[in-house]
């Protein structure tokens, strides 16, 4: 039967192919006590050597797809399942208990978990937990005869189906991927802006994909629309292969705008730049024709790795970036965690409101040490570029003076050890949270720019959480409310001979372009896959003609869908 599911538009683009079900499955278990401990042992060690025998598979793999140092994590894995004191304690509460194996391992697994986590004083040792925890979810699915999916294994072309993707899930997808479809999250969650720039089309927020689909089913991910049809009939597949085909030719007429300025019809010049994650991203950035990076998301890096990045680590990333760009502006985002961006190694208190919580410069100005070494290293990589920094979340002028202070404090220091480091780099801030917008006027004094993150300034002052898909309603980026902060902010950002610049994702937006447009913002930073499509767009528009557009989104329009259609009329004209 076919059966059409929707959902959030999350990444352009189309895909068929079939369903791979990443569900993690119930490994609940009931206590036994076993008579005969030996058969039972026995069944233990059977589950541990699939168990190894699978890890040696993905390692071998995520070796060759994704490098040594990601399939480290899996040697880490093997060497928990060879090391006698775990699996030999696991044998030997089974015996002394005259328990079942399932049992047996849930209690020494949690023994050790509490004991690695009560290392405060090592890191090192508090990321072991993780590592167990994980291995015993592969020998107890082994025990149990249940699936545990491994997204590393997959070997041929498949859709993913997943209640909610986190952003380390989604650095995982190979390249059989060919898009997603969650049950939850919005469009700016992180895994739906990594999945643009992985060029993946995906659907979030259906609410019930994963019971919709099963294993092996044929999906459609249709990313234009935000629809996922399982099992098409041959018309629905024949529509969908002319969709993806249109797609295919708009985006074949856009390449030819890669080596252009981005200009309006009337010869007006904005720069267009592009958002990144690591220094792998930097090649999508190059290809697509981006006139800078408005955005690098440092906090991948801190993701990606196993325990804090040292200085040097950083610097080669910096240094990288920079001397990619060929000297076109470049603006590093100093560390953004907390949220929906978690550190398995630096573990944060459990928070009732993560997005309210301490994240971003929160912890930076808390956690010096952290702060003072990325700074560093920034420094002695902007020797190499033209590097920018702003900093995340500032919400009090009084957070973006500390942060600068600290910022001025490294510099004087390498600058008195005879390091060699830029002069004119340009300290900025994420416009992102509500308090500060309203203030712009006296932000703009102080900084040398302003980048709006619309993703945290919607959710702000929607108060909707940005990755919640039941109040995704009231996620409106049109609304006159949002609009009045970003002019306000623009406005008071020129008052100040300042830029302003946009690194939410409705800088990509092709709604929201004519009203920037007409506000007179200076740069426009989105995924790297969107540059060329919003190229196209300016140049056709016309700054003359918008003139008018931006007042009367602010002070005429009372809605959200009021501003869709006001700009739907102007583009229709
Ligand atoms: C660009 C933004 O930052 P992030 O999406 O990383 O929170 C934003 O909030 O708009
Ligand atoms: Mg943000």
């Amino acid at each position: 039967m076919v059966k059409t599911i929707k959902g959030i538009a999350a990444s352009d683009g189309i895909a068929t192919a079939e369903a791979y079900l990443l569900v993690q499955p119930d490994l609940s278990f009931t206590k036994k006590s076993v008579s005969d401990a030996d058969a039972e042992v026995s069944r233990l060690k059977d589950a541990i050597k699939t168990s190894d025998d699978e890890l040696t598979k993905i390692r071998d793999i995520a070796k060759e797809s994704l490098g040594d140092e990601e399939a480290q994590v899996f040697d880490a894995h093997k060497m928990i399942l060879a090391d006698p004191e775990f699996t030999g304690a696991v044998e030997q509460e089974v015996k002394d208990q005259s328990v079942n194996a399932e049992q047996a391992l849930h209690d020494v697994s949690e023994n050790f978990i509490s004991i690695f986590e009560g290392m405060t004083d090592n890191p090192y040792m508090q990321e072991r937990a993780a590592d167990v925890r994980d291995v015993t979810k592969r020998v107890m699915a082994h025990l149990l005869d249940v699936n545990l999916p491994n997204p590393a294994l997959i070997d041929h072309d498949v859709v993913v189906v997943a209640h909610d993707l986190t952003p380390s899930d989604t650095a995982q997808l190979n390249s059989y991927v060919k898009g997603f479809i969650t049950d939850i999250g919005g469009r700016t969650a992180h895994s739906a802006i990594m999945a643009r720039s992985l060029e993946l089309p995906a659907v979030v927020g259906t609410d019930t994909i994963t019971k919709d689909v099963k294993e092996g089913d044929t999906v459609i991910v249709d990313g234009l629309n935000g629809a996922a049809i399982v099992n098409p009939s041959d018309e629905d597949v024949k529509h969908y292969n002319e969709l993806a085909k249109n797609f295919a030719d708009e985006k074949a007429e856009w390449e030819k705008l890669k080596n252009e300025a981005s200009v309006t019809a009337d010869g007006k010049h904005f720069d267009i730049a592009a958002n990144i994650g690591t220094p792998d991203d930097l090649q999508g950035v190059i290809d697509n024709g981006a006139e800078g990076i408005g955005l690098y998301r440092t906090e991948f890096l801190y993701m990606q790795s196993e325990s804090l990045p040292t200085e040097e680590d950083q610097f080669k990333a910096y240094k990288k970036v920079l001397e990619g760009m060929k000297g076109k502006p470049v603006v590093v985002r100093t560390m953004d965690i907390g949220g929906d961006k978690h550190l398995p190694y630096l573990p944060l208190p459990e928070e009732m409101n993560p997005f309210l919580g301490y994240r971003a410069i929160r912890i930076s100005l808390d956690r010096q040490e952290i702060f003072r070494t990325q700074l560093r290293a920034l420094l002695r990589a902007s020797a190499f570029g033209n590097l920018r920094i702003m900093f995340p979340m500032i919400g009090t002028l009084q957070e973006f003076r500390d942060a600068k202070k600290v910022f001025t404090e490294e510099k004087a220091k390498l600058v008195a050890d005879g390091v060699k480091v830029s002069d004119d780099i340009q300290l900025g801030m994420m416009m992102e949270v509500p308090a500060a917008a309203v203030l712009a006027d006296q932000f703009a004094k102080e900084v040398d720019f302003f980048s709006i993150g619309t993703n945290d300034l919607i959710q702000y002052t929607m108060a909707a959480d940005r990755g919640n898909e039941h109040v995704s309603y009231l996620y409106q980026p049109y609304n006159p409310s949002i609009l009045r902060l970003i002019k306000h902010v623009i406005e008071s950002a020129h008052k100040e001979g300042k830029w302003a610049g946009m690194c939410g994702e409705a800088a990509g937006d092709n709604t929201m372009l004519p009203l920037l447009l007409s506000m007179g913002l200076d740069e426009y930073s989105m995924s790297a896959t969107s540059v060329l499509r919003v190229r196209s767009l300016m140049k056709k528009l016309s700054t003359k003609d918008l003139a008018t557009l931006a007042d009367r989104a602010v002070n005429e329009s009372i809605t959200n869908e009021d501003n869709k259609k006001l700009v739907e009329e102007y583009l229709n004209k």
